[in-house]
């Protein structure tokens, strides 16, 4: 099968969080079953360029049909790491990707619209006709609704799949983008079985027209597949989730190991694996001495991630003051969008700055995580919601035990020591269900309680953690055979 994936994401060249990930980790799984990937993405300015080999122009005059007009784009091709990427570089005075971060500025619906329009004319243009397309996020919802509506004639017989990662934000624009991508027609589109935002009225939501127009959506858990339908997990989607249940599932994601495994990992200091597990603390002491802390006999939690409302931030505040009262240590990587928050957290930075016993690191850095995961004893995940929840899983591989908010992905991937129904030898970790600190206290204070009093058990899971198997295997069956699904349709 031929697959053409495209995304504003791919890790580790463009990545912000856990979709470039998956773009990776998926596209690779389909090559090793013996198909066709390739994957189209934006060529920002801020792209890790180290992790593309061979980036050289493969098409010089792209003409998008943009506002009546049309821009000029290059598009160029490189491996990443093996997979084959092409990245869409306009050259328009808005300078829609030359810019230092990928996402938070206020014209970030014109664009991805863009990008989604100038995709789908590549592919058109150099005679591309993948059996699947699979798009994901708000950022190209409009790649199937162009593909129908505009393309179709063209490329009949192009079937689309399309992944909710987010459902927190659906790209709602006013009728604007329909004019500038020349769908035109506000009455039709409006209507609310196609992309009329059933909350906003006038407002157009590209993720709805994601969902309406593609032959399959998925979101990236059975768990939230439900909180999304049933729940208010869609954030407003539901009844369109509904109205489509009969092409819309939930599909766990995988982990790449390739890229998350202690055997193989070269950001840190010693291999190890469930059979030998000693370079586990090696990599404790390296991050002690990295981040400046003291080696001392305690745990160390650490917390990884987007620092966003969704990811509980109040509770990571009041995890990192437990864990310290509790005489535990305490390490923090994550930045996002939100000035305030950030703020926030460079301000705890700050304030604690002579502790020995905590480091904050505002930032991304992709090598520290590594290190991290590695390095921690336990990783706190106290969620609002979460769609899957990537970081817990990777954290198991490394024997880092989880310790997250029983919502979305997380449900069907961490099963609580004491409380879950599940065999022991399953059991990878802690799970509190309410948003306050209490509920964190209490799951800390049972992984702390097992840490300290029963460092044998706390050792058995561990290695539970890290024989819990989340590859790509499982999930890229399912992706095969939902692609096949739509082609023999
Ligand atoms: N400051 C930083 N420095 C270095 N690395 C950092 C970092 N901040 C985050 N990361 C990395 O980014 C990834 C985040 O994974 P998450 O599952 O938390 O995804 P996220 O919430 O971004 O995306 C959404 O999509 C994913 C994928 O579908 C879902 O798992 C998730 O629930 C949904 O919210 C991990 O690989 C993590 O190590």
């Amino acid at each position: 099968m031929y697959v053409v994936m495209v995304a504003s994401e791919c890790a580790p060249v463009a990545k912000a969080g856990g979709l470039g990930d998956v773009i990776f980790g998926l596209s690779r799984e389909l090559e090793i079953r013996g198909h066709e990937v390739e994957i189209v993405l934006p060529k920002y300015a801020g792209m890790r360029h180290e992790d593309v080999w061979g980036l050289t122009i493969d098409y010089h005059d792209l003409w998008v049909p943009w506002h009546g007009d049309a821009v000029h784009c290059s598009v160029w091709f490189g491996y990443v790491h093996g997979r084959k990427c092409f990245f869409i570089e306009p050259h328009s005075d808005e300078g829609f990707f030359d810019r230092e971060l990928m996402y938070g500025y206020a014209d970030d619906v014109d664009r991805f619209t863009f990008f989604s329009k100038a995709a789908m004319e590549y592919l058109y243009k150099v005679g591309k006709r993948p059996d699947v397309i699979h798009c994901h996020d708000w950022q190209t919802g409009l790649v199937p609704v162009l593909l129908y509506e505009q393309y179709g004639h063209v490329m009949p017989d192009q079937r689309v799949c399309y992944t909710i990662h987010n459902f927190r934000h659906q790209g709602l624009t006013g009728p604007k983008e329909l004019w500038s991508t020349q769908l035109g027609r506000p009455d039709y589109f409006l209507d609310r079985v196609r992309l009329g935002d059933d909350h906003s009225f006038q407002a157009v939501n590209l993720m709805k027209g994601g969902v309406v127009y593609s032959n399959f959506t998925t979101t990236v858990s059975p768990n939230h597949a439900d909180e999304a339908r049933y729940g208010d997990g869609g954030d407003g989607l539901g009844p369109t989730l509904s109205t489509h249940q009969a092409k819309f599932g939930g599909v766990l994601n995988g982990v790449d190991y390739d890229t998350w495994n202690p055997e193989i990992d070269p950001f840190i200091p010693e291999r190890y694996s469930a059979e030998w597990i000693d370079g586990k603390y090696a990599a404790k002491r390296r991050l002690r001495e990295r981040l400046w802390m003291r080696d001392t006999y305690s745990p160390i939690v650490a917390y990884v991630g987007r620092l966003d409302t969704q990811k509980g931030v109040h509770l990571v505040h009041h995890a990192l003051f437990y864990a310290l009262e509790k005489g535990a240590q305490f390490v923090l990587l994550g930045d996002g969008l939100d000035k305030e928050i950030n703020g926030h957290f460079r301000h705890l930075k700050h304030y604690l700055n002579d502790n020995p016993d905590c480091h904050l690191e505002v930032g991304y850095s992709e090598e520290l995580s590594h290190l991290i995961y590695a390095g921690a004893d336990m990783l706190v995940v106290p969620s609002m919601f979460e769609p899957c929840g990537l970081t817990p899983m990777i954290a198991m591989r490394y024997g880092t035990i989880p310790v997250v908010r029983g919502v979305g992905g997380m449900v069907d991937t961490v099963f609580d020591r004491d409380f879950s129904d599940r065999p022991d030898w399953q059991r990878n970790g802690y799970v509190f269900h309410q948003a306050d600190n209490a509920a964190v206290e209490s799951a800390l204070e049972r992984a702390f309680g097992l840490w300290y009093d029963h460092p044998g058990e706390f050792r058995q899971l561990m290695l539970n953690a890290m024989r819990s198997d989340y590859s790509w295997a499982r999930p890229g069956q399912d992706y095969v055979n939902i692609y096949d699904h739509i082609r023999h349709k």
